[in-house]
């Protein structure tokens, strides 16, 4: 099981399914992989936007094919798509006790999803439960960043403004130099600058404001002052964006949607020497709107490498898959190369930053208190299992 994307949305608490945040690309990659037959269960969606209500017994049937070696999997539809999933209340305990009836055993390996979901950290309370291979390997990396060797530069972009601001505020504390991107940068420049960046809402920019006024007397946050401006997000057309520079802001001036950091924004300082004398480099940034705006990423991928005696760390689901297409050859060099390490999940990279701390992370501590009283839960759990391990 896995989250994939944001289906369901904090502000108006709905749920909504389409084929884009299905799980079948993940499947059909581990079906290549692994050689095995996976199923997806249907499970019936109601009417009302709170998507699938209850893991029902008709999983039960796909249960007999797997112990009876007709396939070899089953993955669940994206575990966002259940209404317990972000629940705090009934539909929550509802969806956990129906998951932990499918298995005997919990193995988190989503670093990425750092946020305690039923999936992610309630379970845990139910199954003997362990860190997978790839979440052990990223806890012991994301020590490194906590200790960096300076100059420390961290840079965080992308579109995730709402969970990634909050983490910024201390993670501000801790590096020499903070630079932004996306749309949380657009955020800051309106905080800022007094501006109005289309999509930017006013409530988020009341969030932005406490750094801008962190920033005002150490000025650790090294802005970059060529940005595109585009009339429109759907495409890229000659003569519907253009250039802009923060040098021209005033206060009340009211631009169209900023989709990117133009490349030559890396190319000159204070980016530029921040940049080639850090030693240690955390980048959690896809710098615009992909895949239209990719520019200003693939050039802040090339001027990071060009830092040769730098640590660098990147993370993040988007940061990583952008990296991969942008710099395929970099790519694979940097999967083998001690300069660099790549973590799945970025916004948990910048929670553990927050916290000082891999194991305060909440899903972790779940795992770690498991362990301690897993014995015991195993024996308890057992009314609750007609499954297989997971
Ligand atoms: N200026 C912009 N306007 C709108 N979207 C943007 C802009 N800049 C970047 N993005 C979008 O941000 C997304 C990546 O941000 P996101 O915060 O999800 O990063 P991530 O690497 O997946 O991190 P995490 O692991 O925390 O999820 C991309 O899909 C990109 O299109
Ligand atoms: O799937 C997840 O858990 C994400 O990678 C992180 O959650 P978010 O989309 O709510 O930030």
């Amino acid at each position: 099981m896995t989250h994939i994307g944001r289906p369901y949305d904090k502000k108006s608490k709905k749920i909504t399914i389409k084929k884009d945040d299905s799980v079948d690309a993940v499947v059909a990659y581990l079906q290549h992989k692994l050689r095995i037959r996976f199923v997806v269960p249907q499970f019936y969606v109601g009417n009302d936007d709170h998507g699938i209500h209850d893991i029902d017994t008709s999983i039960n049937w796909l249960i007999q094919d797997l112990r009876s070696r007709k396939i070899g999997g089953i993955y669940l539809p994206n575990t966002r798509w259940f209404a317990g999933e972000e629940d705090k209340a009934e539909n929550l305990q509802r969806f956990v006790v129906q998951l932990a009836g499918l298995a005997d055993v919990y193995v988190n390996d989503a670093f990425g999803s750092w946020q305690p979901h039923a999936s992610t950290y309630h379970i845990a309370k139910y199954l003997p439960s362990y860190a997978g291979l790839c979440l052990q390997d990223e806890l012991y990396h994301v020590k490194s960043v906590l200790q960096p060797t300076r100059p420390f530069v961290a840079i965080v972009a992308g579109a995730k403004y709402d969970t990634k601001i909050g983490p910024l505020t201390e993670i501000y504390k801790k590096v020499d130099h903070l630079i932004l991107g996306g749309v949380i940068y657009n955020t800051y420049l309106c905080a800022k600058y007094g501006v109005k960046i289309k999509g930017v809402q006013e409530s988020d920019i009341e969030l932005a404001r406490g750094l801008v006024e962190q920033d005002r007397t150490e000025r650790k946050i090294v802005e970059l002052p060529f940005l595109v401006e585009s009339d429109t997000l759907e495409e890229r057309e000659e003569g519907r964006y253009r250039t802009i520079n923060i040098e021209d802001f005033a206060a009340g001036t009211e631009y169209n949607y900023v989709v990117d950091i133009d490349p030559l924004s890396f190319e000159v300082d204070p980016c530029k020497g921040v940049l080639s004398s850090a030693k240690t480099i955390f980048v959690n940034a896809v710098m615009g709107l992909m895949p239209l705006f990719w520019h200003g990423t693939s050039k802040m991928d090339a001027v990071i490498d060009q830092n040769i005696s730098a640590q660098k760390f990147l993370g993040g689901g988007d940061t990583l898959q952008e990296f991969k297409s942008l710099h395929p050859k970099l790519y694979h060099e940097a999967l083998h190369s001690p300069k660099y390490y790549l973590f799945t999940g970025g916004g948990t990279v910048l929670k553990v930053i927050e916290e000082g701390d891999p194991y305060g992370l909440e899903i972790v501590k779940a795992l770690i208190e498991n362990k301690a009283s897993s014995q015991h839960d195993y024996k308890n759990h057992h009314h609750y299992s007609n499954g297989h391990a997971c």
